[in-house]
């Protein structure tokens, strides 16, 4: 990807994650709705992802997006993810197939697109290394709040931007980034762990391979795991390092 690239969100903890290990590998543009706390040597754009004019001039020109920028609680109100997580999505998905620059959007999607398949019955076996049951991203969406619902609509919108302008789109069903370690005493984080490594790795694998419309996984290769990331090697070169249980 020789174009730049727009990070949107970044600087929060999954932005940083990326710009760790890839902040020289990119012509970056960054994007967020906070100014940056350290001084960066990047084009840096202070915008709501709401606002379209100023969305559309920090993507105009880019090749590649990948979209963080978003409310991340999952007890977020329905007022903030329509706006932030909804509303945000669809502007910057027009601006890039109005740009006619973008080739490659990314989309930080979650686990919470898909926590209702976490069962009472399933739980807690599914957490454990021994447990088979696998969800692969050919599933439904099953959200387990509304910023899930807020996350599954976003790969929805990603799904008819590809097929009404050919956009290539990843959607990134992110785990749990944690700095350093596995979360600790809680299995479905160490099932869904992502390590800040791994993230870099696969957001760059995103920005590198190339297809059509995707939905992966994002986790580290814990011996715990619901999430297959099959996918995510086959199709994008995943190749992650870590794995929760060399924490235990
Ligand atoms: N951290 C995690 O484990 C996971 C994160 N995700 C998703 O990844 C993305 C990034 O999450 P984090 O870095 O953890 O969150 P964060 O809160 O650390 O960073 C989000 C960034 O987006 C910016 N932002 C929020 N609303 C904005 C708006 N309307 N306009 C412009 N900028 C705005 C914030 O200022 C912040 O810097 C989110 O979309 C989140 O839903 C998904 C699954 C797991
Ligand atoms: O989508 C997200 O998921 C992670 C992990 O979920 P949790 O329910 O185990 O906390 C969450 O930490 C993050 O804030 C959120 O954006």
């Amino acid at each position: 990807m020789d174009d730049p690239v727009l990070l949107t969100g970044a600087e929060g903890r999954v932005g940083s994650a990326i710009l760790a290990d890839l902040e020289s590998k990119y012509d970056w543009r960054l994007l967020d709705r906070e100014p940056p706390a350290e001084e960066s040597s990047s084009d840096f754009f202070v915008a709501d992802i709401t606002d379209y004019d100023a969305v559309y001039e920090a993507v105009d020109g880019a090749g590649a997006i990948i979209h963080l920028a978003g409310d991340p609680r999952p007890e977020a109100p329905w007022n903030s993810v329509l706006s932030n997580n909804i509303d945000g999505t669809h502007n910057i998905l027009q601006a890039a197939v109005d740009s006619e620059s973008v080739e490659k959007f990314v989309f930080a999607s979650s686990n919470h697109a898909v926590g209702n398949y976490e069962t009472d019955e399933r739980k807690p076996e599914l957490y454990r290394p021994h447990d088979g049951f696998r969800l692969d991203g050919n599933e439904l969406p099953r959200p387990s709040n509304l910023y899930g619902v807020s996350k599954a609509t976003g790969e929805v919108l990603g799904r008819y931007y590809h097929d009404e302008f050919g956009l290539s789109v990843a959607n990134v069903r992110i785990g749990n980034l944690t700095e350093g370690h596995p979360p600790k005493d809680y299995e479905r984080g160490q099932a869904m762990w992502l390590s800040y490594r791994d993230c870099a790795h696969l957001f760059d694998c995103c920005l590198q391979a190339d297809y059509d419309y995707e939905i992966i996984y994002g986790i580290s290769d814990n011996n715990r795991k619901y999430y297959s990331i099959d996918r995510a090697r086959e199709v994008f070169g995943y190749d992650p390092q870590d794995n929760s249980a060399h924490f235990d």
